[in-house]
């Protein structure tokens, strides 16, 4: 990525990911994403905020060249997960002056992750400020907003949020800002389905003490820069919220379609009686968009046969991503067809029981469904059509 100015004296310097697909070995990237890193020079001292993806480091290199640096003074790492930090020793090495930035938990993780010298890191507390001349920085330790290390830094002059992980996108773009909201608003939605989900209680605490800020940009780590912050800032509003959509997200696997008939009918009945539904065949679906949808969902029906005396494991695999990224759905069930016996619903269930939600009994069934089975799922669907009343506003 070139060089771009932000402010006078402030530049964005990281990376551009076009090709990456997979992110943390894990969480699918369709759209490659980008490692931000930038520059505040202030009359007195200049300060370069994270770093990119070591495979990214001769971008880094060579946008710090082009703004012409001879010498930096500090490094702030708001985060220590390699994709900020990683390029970290490097430019120790290469900065013999440099001091790091960093919290006291962030410090502690430089020093086993990266093997970052101890004398090269001064710590920071919540709150505390530093002048760079003209340009002051101002440090927020803002707890488990992804890590339990991560920290936020504010250039208070112009206004500028450095957020790190926070307001990210997987999101590879010759774009500087997203000033099409809509068009970066799912990119950013599945960022935080993936990453921030998990910890919504604290961006939550995070997004108030945002919002009181004087904000004239967000310059997140990954993804581009919002410079008209109050649309982000109410999307996270919606999504942290405690609200939830008279959504039914159904993530399935089918071997035979018994399991798959059961979806057909159960999608059905549940559009009859007025509730959104979403399904997702697990053996072609984007995890990412099950997450993003799970964002919403007021309930989660998992639907798969028995294996082997339990869960078909692409039911394994989904139901378990869901319960650690922790969704604030507030209903779950199971449905599915076995041939013989197992375990699949104790399974499924227990690990379901990782989300605050209350289980509806489940409707499983031997072999194909006949019509008794087929009346107990329109009987599970007037039972989520009765519990979403409680919990969805009605429009
Ligand atoms: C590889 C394989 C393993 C199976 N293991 C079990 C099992 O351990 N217990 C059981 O009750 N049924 C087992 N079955 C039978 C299926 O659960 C049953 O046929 C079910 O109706 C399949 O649902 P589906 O058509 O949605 O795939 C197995 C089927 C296959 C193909």
């Amino acid at each position: 990525m070139a060089v771009r100015e932000i402010a006078p004296g402030v530049h964005a310097v990281g990376a551009v990911d076009w090709n990456l697909r997979l992110f943390d070995a894990l969480i699918g990237t369709p759209q490659g994403t980008s490692y931000n890193a930038y520059v505040v020079k202030g009359s007195e001292k200049t300060a370069l905020i994270d770093t990119v993806d070591p495979k990214f480091e001769e971008d880094l290199l060579k946008n710090l060249m082009r703004l012409g640096l001879g010498s930096l003074d500090y490094i702030v790492i708001n985060h220590a997960e390699q994709d900020h930090s990683g390029t970290l020793p490097l430019l120790l090495e290469m900065f013999p002056a440099a001091t790091v930035i960093a919290d006291e938990k962030c410090r502690d993780l430089l020093l086993r992750l990266l093997l970052v010298p101890e004398e090269r890191i001064r710590i920071v507390k919540d709150g505390e400020a530093l002048d760079l001349g003209g340009k002051t920085l101002e440090f927020m330790v803002t707890p488990w907003v992804h890590w339990p290390e991560t920290m936020m830094t504010y250039e208070r002059e112009d206004g500028i949020l450095f957020s790190c992980d926070l307001f990210g996108s997987h999101l590879a773009t010759s774009e500087l800002y997203a000033d099409d909201f809509m068009q970066i608003r799912p990119a950013a939605k599945r960022y935080y389905a993936e990453i921030m989900m998990p910890f919504r209680a604290s961006v939550r605490a995070a997004l108030e003490r945002v919002s009181a800020l004087d904000l004239q940009v967000i310059a997140p780590s990954h993804g581009p820069l919002y410079r008209n912050p109050v649309l982000i800032l109410d999307a996270y509003a919606e999504w942290t919220s405690d609200a939830v959509k008279n959504l039914v997200l159904i993530p399935y696997v089918s071997m035979h379609g018994s399991t798959a008939k059961m979806v057909s009918f159960f999608t059905d009945a549940l559009i009859e009686r007025g509730v959104e539904v979403q399904p997702y065949d697990l053996t072609r679906a984007d995890l990412g968009e099950v997450a993003m949808t799970a964002v919403d969902a007021a309930t989660i029906v998992f639907a798969a046969p028995t294996v082997l005396f339990g869960p078909h494991p692409a039911a394994v695999h989904a139901s378990y991503l869901l319960s650690i990224l922790r969704p604030k759905t507030k209903f779950v069930s199971v449905i599915g067809s076995y041939g013989w016996g197992g375990k699949t619903v104790q399974h499924l269930k227990e690990t379901l029981s990782h989300l605050d939600a209350e289980m509806i009994e489940p409707v499983y069934v031997r072999g194909y469904p006949g019509g008794e089975d087929l009346a107990a799922l329109a009987g599970l669907a007037d039972t989520i059509v009765k519990k979403h009343e409680d919990v969805v506003p009605r429009s």
